[in-house]
């Protein structure tokens, strides 16, 4: 129900209401008034009856009484008009005429009281009104009542009865009410017409306003109100086309600046509000997850964090995240269905070592196998989820594919990927640089660490590392055999085949010790052509065989350089830890103390560190 009839409604209820209460109070003051007024001329015409009789007692005609009642119902209105007598004056006077009528209940109840008698009563259609007054008598005035009758004052003597028609008062009533009524029924449609002329503009603008709010509660702001009068109503219906058209300018802004950063836009018939709340929620994300993701230490912190976002923002169970190592030869396996993975679920393993196999990493474009089945070769699903479809997404570092983001979709998913897929792109690209920057620390600090010569770690590494390898023995309860090793006068081939001789020599050696001991175990080159090599959970035993293999490959080593050919020998000392010293850095000068012992005893040889080569007030 709109405003206009409620209030058109309302206002009839209203005057229904004080019409009923009008004629109410009118036909009651009506018929008060009728019966006082009725009253009024009974009791006169009582009054006149009984001067009458008194001057016809007077006159001795007492008995041309009737006729006398008979001419006063020529008196307009009055019907009838009878007088009876009291037992009193019947004992004085005797019963009276033969047509004198005998007294009434109410006439005997008048004359027993005293007091007159009124009542209004329907017959045949009329509204009559009865009245019954007492005659009593009195000593005043000459003549008086006493003078004839012998009574005593105030004794009655009879009673006068008249009725009369008030049937003309009413019908004069009920056309006075009806005019009324008619008069205020008039005023009040006058009223009711005007009000709703008044209130028409009011309700059309809230008609049109509550159109429009509805219109861009589904985000659509196109909704004009028609401005309809110059007073606060059209103020209204101006200020709200303003504010549509601001809003609709505004969000219009809004949502092409945040299109331009996800690659949406709402499509036809999509709530504009909605789709730019969603995408300014998502980019506010995006925005936190880059915050969180530059706060990370580590390229693996970023990339569980990614995994994380995946599973929860995107919804994904399914998905697998690449990264091309550094010389591009290989592809690394980082995370597969959010789990910590070296291997491959969803492709050929064949990418890990060929990574141009995968088109992503070939292409640096999104591949994407939902409306391109078959794409990519490399996409191999297992058997067991042989329908799904895959997208993969490039991360672009260093203007080339450094890591891969690749989703896997069922069939009833791939909707949704598609509509979530720019949103992923714009997390992808915060991850870029991010993952960039983390990959160019990652290798500047690994060179800091590491020989280029060789490959080998460099002594800086053994200090970094040396807390988390004493650590792990103390933990395991285990030893850790020290190896210090040195070739056999190398200044000789500096001097005589030349540094690069030299250098060959050095990379040479590195080889050979990292074929001959475990990949669990160090080698680093320590110094100049001083090596070390940690050999974790072995005995002194085993430590002494394993460094006399490598003195004897040594031995056996030809190094080419040019035309020429090398042969050189090592010397190593050993020590073991905590077994010789609980400090692990005492345990590396005794390992350097049996070295020196191996010089000294003419090289080419492997000597055990033994308390005797150490007295405790040397120098450490
Ligand atoms: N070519 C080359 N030479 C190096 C390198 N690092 C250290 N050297 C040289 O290695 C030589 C080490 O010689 P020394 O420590 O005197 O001893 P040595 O000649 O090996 O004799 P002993 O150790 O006593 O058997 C020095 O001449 C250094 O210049 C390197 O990276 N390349």
């Amino acid at each position: 129900m709109n405003l206009n009839t409620k209030v058109t409604l309302f206002f009839i209820a209203i005057a229904a209401t004080l019409l009923a209460v009008l004629v109410a109070i009118s036909l009651y003051a009506f018929r008060s008034f009728s019966i006082a007024s009725a009253t009024d001329h009974i009791q006169t015409a009582g009054e006149v009856v009984r001067v009458h009789l008194t001057e016809a007692m007077i006159n001795g005609v007492i008995d041309r009484r009737e006729s006398f009642l008979n001419r006063m119902l020529e008196v307009r209105g009055l019907r009838s008009a009878r007088v009876v007598r009291s037992p009193e004056v019947e004992r004085q006077f005797g019963a009276g005429l033969n047509v004198e009528s005998k007294p009434d209940t109410i006439e005997r109840q008048v004359m027993a009281g005293g007091k007159p008698s009124f009542e209004v009563y329907e017959e045949n259609g009329d509204t009559i009104f009865r009245g019954t007054i007492p005659y009593i008598a009195t000593s005043h005035g000459t003549p008086n009542c006493l003078q004839c009758h012998q009574v005593d004052e105030g004794t009655v003597l009879g009673a006068v009865t008249m009725t009369m028609s008030i049937d003309g008062l009413r019908q004069k009533a009920l056309a006075t009410v009806a005019g009324i009524t008619g008069a205020v029924t008039v005023f009040a449609i006058l009223l009711v017409l005007l009000l709703r002329r008044l209130l028409r503009p009011i309700s059309e603008t809230a008609t049109e306003v509550e159109l429009a709010v509805q219109r861009a509660l589904e985000g659509d702001f196109k909704a004009q109100v028609k401005q309809r009068t110059n007073d606060e109503i059209g103020q209204i219906a101006n200020d709200m086309n303003r504010l549509l058209r601001f809003l609709d300018t505004g969000l219009n802004r809004i949502g092409m600046s945040v299109a331009k950063l996800t690659e949406r836009t709402a499509t036809p018939g999509e709530n504009l509000l909605n789709a730019t709340i969603e995408m300014v929620d998502g980019l506010s994300k995006a925005a936190h997850f880059k915050q969180a993701i530059e706060e990370d230490e580590t390229k693996s912190e970023i990339y569980e964090r990614l995994s994380t976002t995946l599973m929860k923002e995107f919804e994904r169970k399914e998905f697998s995240l690449y990264e091309i190592a550094s010389n591009k030869k290989q592809m690394k396996s980082i995370i597969v269905d959010g789990q910590a993975a070296d291997g491959c679920r969803w492709c050929d393993p064949e990418i890990l070592v060929r990574p141009e196999a995968c088109r992503v990493r070939r292409t640096g474009h999104v591949v994407d196998s939902i409306d391109n089945p078959g794409i990519c070769y490399a996409f191999q699903p297992p058997p067991d989820a042989s329908d799904r479809r895959h997208v993969c997404f490039p991360i672009i570092q260093s203007g080339a594919v450094g890591s891969i983001v690749q989703i896997i979709c069922a069939p009833d998913e791939e909707k949704k990927l598609q509509e979530c897929a720019p949103l992923l792109q714009v997390y992808l690209r915060e991850t870029a640089p991010v993952l960039e920057t983390k990959r160019l620390m990652e290798s500047l600090r690994d060179s800091t660490l590491r020989d280029p010569m060789t490959g080998l770690n460099n002594r800086r590494f053994l200090e970094e590392y040396v807390e988390t390898l004493v650590a792990g023995v103390q933990r395991k309860r285990a030893h850790a055999a020290i190896l210090m090793l040195d070739l056999d006068y190398f200044k000789m081939v500096n001097d005589t085949h030349g540094h690069d001789a030299g250098d060959a020599v050095i990379k040479s050696l590195a080889n050979v010790l990292k074929q001959s001991v475990r990949a669990s175990d160090l080698v680093i080159r320590y110094g100049g052509e001083e090596f070390l090599i940690i050999l974790l959970d072995s005995s002194s035993e085993q430590a002494f065989q394993i460094a006399e293999k490598i003195r004897a490959e040594v031995e056996a080593l030809k190094i080419q350089i040019g035309s020429i050919v090398l042969k050189k020998t090592i010397s190593i000392g050993i020590a073991d830890f905590p077994g010789d010293s609980s400090t692990f850095w005492q345990a590396v000068k005794f390992a350097d103390i049996a070295l020196y012992q191996a010089k000294e005893t003419g090289r080419n040889r492997v000597i055990r560190f033994t308390k005797e080569m150490w007295s405790s007030d040397e120098d450490y």
